[in-house]
This record gives structure tokens, C-alpha cells and sequence, in this order.
């Protein structure tokens, strides 16, 4: 279930909030970012803190998925990104395309060499973000993850608090 989305971030005010989304890890396996040339807002989390991903030109970013992380059993992390909107008077165009199996298909585990698989620490263990190797119930967990208002309105069963 490859998906492509079209996003545009307008410009904040001063004063407002410059989450554009919030911090995240994509739920499928790969994801390849075309962003707007020359323009940042792009930031990944490198050991607990955010660093601007600056753009390269031509380049795609490539963020690896929880489903990446799983198939490798964590010898890939799933890469923690978020996007900062842009002032008021600029806006922010990309365009990512989301790498991504069947809805009910479960991700293999991928037979890793004796070297790399030594280095495999296993898959992240976050009580608040629990990785499921079946990419539609991890998929709904980052939907209901990202949009916690239309999750309390419409699915109430499948959210707590
Ligand atoms: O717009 C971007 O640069 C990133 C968007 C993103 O992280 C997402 O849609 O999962
Ligand atoms: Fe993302």
C-alpha cells in the first residue's frame, strides 16, 4: 500500500506555534522525501536531540520505517523526524512517498549476516509507541498517534484517557 502525499506547510505568525508535524517515525518500511529545493524545517532526532536535516540538492531524504526495523530486528532504527513550519511569508512544499506493504501483510524477519546480526539490539520498546509487525494495526496506531483529537471523537474505543 505505497502512498504519496502532497504536503504544504503555510507560514506562522510570530507568536503561534511553528509545529508543522510533529516528532514521528514513519509506520511503513521506507520512506523517500522530495522537499521544496532550499528549504529546511526538517528535522530528525540524533541521540535525544533535534538537528536541522539540511537540504542537498537533487537528493531525496530517506527516513527508514518502524517496519525497516522490525524486518532487521532493530539493526535499522526507525528514524524519529519532525517538520518546523516556516515564518509567515514563506511556505514549505514537499512531497513524500511512503514505501509500504499490504494492510494485513506482517513483515518478515530478513536473515541477517552473523556480523550485522550481533549488532541487532532488538526492535525499540516504547509502552507509548508500541511497533506492530503488521503494517494496518501499525499503521492505525500512527494515525491514532498523530490526530489524538479526531482519535477521541471517532474511535474512543481504540484510545484511552
Ligand atoms: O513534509 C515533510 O518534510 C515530512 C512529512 C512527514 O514526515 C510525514 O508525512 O510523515
Ligand atoms: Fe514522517
Amino acid at each position: 500500500m505505497t502512498l504519496i502525499k502532497l504536503v504544504r506547510y503555510p507560514g506562522v505568525r510570530a507568536g503561534e506555534s511553528r509545529q508543522g508535524v510533529g516528532g514521528h517515525k514513519d509506520p511503513g518500511v521506507l520512506t523517500m522525501l522530495l522537499v521544496e529545493p532550499g528549504k529546511g524545517g526538517l528535522e530528525a532526532e540524533v541521540d535525544g536531540a533535534w538537528v536541522a536535516v539540511e537540504p542537498v540538492p537533487g537528493a531525496f531524504v530517506v527516513n527508514i520505517g518502524e517496519l525497516l526495523e522490525v524486518a532487521t530486528n532493530g539493526y535499522l532504527k526507525a528514524t524519529m523526524h519532525r517538520v518546523v513550519s516556516p515564518p509567515e511569508g514563506d511556505e514549505r512544499l514537499s512531497v513524500p512517498f511512503f514505501f509500504n506493504p499490504r494492510l494485513d501483510s506482517r513483515i518478515p524477519l530478513v536473515p541477517l549476516p552473523a556480523e550485522l546480526a550481533v549488532a541487532a539490539p532488538g526492535v525499540t520498546e516504547d509502552p507509548t509507541n508500541v511497533i506492530s509487525a503488521v503494517f494496518g494495526d501499525n499503521m492505525l496506531k500512527a494515525r491514532l498517534r498523530a490526530h489524538p483529537d479526531v482519535a477521541a471523537r471517532h474511535h474512543p474505543d481504540l484510545v484511552t484517557g
